[in-house]
This record gives C-alpha cells, sequence and structure tokens, in this order.
C-alpha cells in the first residue's frame, strides 16, 4: 500500500499502515526485542533527573552522537536486522538515513510526552521515518500556535513519514493508556548532519 498523506495544515505527513508485510513485522518484533542492548535512559525534566518511562536504544554510524533531552549519546553499531530497513526507506524517500532511535514500550505505562524532533544536528526539515511493531498505540500531533490536534493509530508494520515544517509547526507525543496492551516497539529513522 502506498503512503497516503494526511491533511494537516503546516505539515508534511504520510502514513503507510501496512508498510510492512505481517509476518517479516512479527520477526522483527521479536528479534530487536531479544538483541537490541535496551537501556532505560535518564532524562532531564524541569532540571531533575529520570528515568524515561519506556526502554530505548540510540543506534547509528560512526560520527552520530545525538544530544537528547541534555544527554549526549553515542550511537550503538547497526543490528544486522536493521540494515535492509534502512536500505529500503533510503530507496523509497531518497534520504541517508545514518541514526535511528529505537524505543520499546513495554506496557501502556511507558509512553513519550510533548516534543519535536528538532534538534539542531537534524537540519532544518528535518525527514523522520517511524516504523512502529507491535501494539497500535495512539499517536497525537499537536500545533504550537492553533493547537490543532491529529491523533492516529500506529499499528504493527506502519510507516509514518513526517517531513517539511512538521517539526517547527507541532509537536508529539505518545500518550499513556489505561488500555491492556501489549509490548511496541518504535524505529524513528533520523539524518543526523554531524557537526
Ligand atoms: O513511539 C512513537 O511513535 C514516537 C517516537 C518519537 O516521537 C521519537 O522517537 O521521537
Ligand atoms: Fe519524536
Amino acid at each position: 500500500m502506498p503512503l497516503q498523506p494526511l491533511p494537516l495544515v503546516d505539515a508534511e505527513i504520510a502514513l503507510d499502515p501496512a508498510w510492512l508485510e505481517a509476518t517479516g513485522a512479527d520477526r522483527l518484533l521479536l528479534e530487536l526485542r531479544d538483541r537490541v542492548p535496551w537501556e532505560a535512559h535518564r532524562i532531564r525534566l524541569f532540571g531533575r533527573e529520570h528515568a524515561s518511562p519506556r526502554l530505548s536504544c540510540w543506534i547509528g554510524d560512526p560520527g552520530t552522537a545525538y544530544r537528547y533531552s541534555g544527554t549526549l549519546f553515542e550511537p550503538r553499531p547497526w543490528p544486522a536486522l536493521l540494515r535492509p530497513l534502512r536500505d529500503r526507506l533510503q530507496n523509497e524517500t531518497g534520504v541517508g538515513f545514518n541514526s535511528v532511535l529505537a524505543n520499546l514500550y513495554r506496557d501502556g505505562h511507558d509512553c513519550m510526552g510533548w516534543h519535536s524532533d528538532d534538534e539542531p544536528e537534524l537540519g532544518a526539515s528535518p525527514v523522520i521515518a517511524s516504523v512502529s511493531l507491535g501494539a497500535a498505540r495512539r499517536f497525537v500531533l499537536k500545533h504550537r500556535q492553533t493547537q490543532q490536534k491529529l491523533a492516529i493509530a500506529l499499528p504493527h508494520g506502519s510507516l509514518l513519514l513526517m517531513a517539511g515544517a512538521t517539526q517547527r509547526h507541532y509537536r508529539h507525543a505518545l500518550p499513556r493508556t489505561t488500555r491492556p496492551v501489549g509490548p511496541r516497539i518504535n524505529l524513528t529513522f533520523r539524518q543526523i548532519h554531524p557537526a
């Protein structure tokens, strides 16, 4: 299924709900869960350090260190099973992704707060390719000025592409849920421009 553009002012965003076929997505979910060196990153919020409410791993080519929530993360090497995904994304988008932030949301308590992926090393108009595996969760975008909101379910095997001015005008979040949900892995492929 092709990427479908989502109607949202000041944004360039598109979704393919079934970018990966189901068995490939199943295998990726299980293997990533076992093989990625998941860490509880420390994040700084209002001057205090907390363990972030999810597990993460920063993966990338040498030279793609990433400053995020006040901490500098050195990249872990690419696991072999992510290379075909990165190559396919590069072929389909023309973007040379050199890094990926992997997040593991163990259950509905795990979440991600409001933010934009607008760190300077991502450049002026970052292209973010977000692949979701496992439990479908609600992803929410909110316009910085108008507060206009869009909520999208991100199903197993989906690809969400954010580009253009999306990060400038919108913040996004993955809210907590009280619904009983299984684990979810999200991969946000990025292009870091080394300083
Ligand atoms: O888990 C998601 O779908 C969102 C992840 C995200 O926003 C990020 O990694 O910056
Ligand atoms: Fe993000």
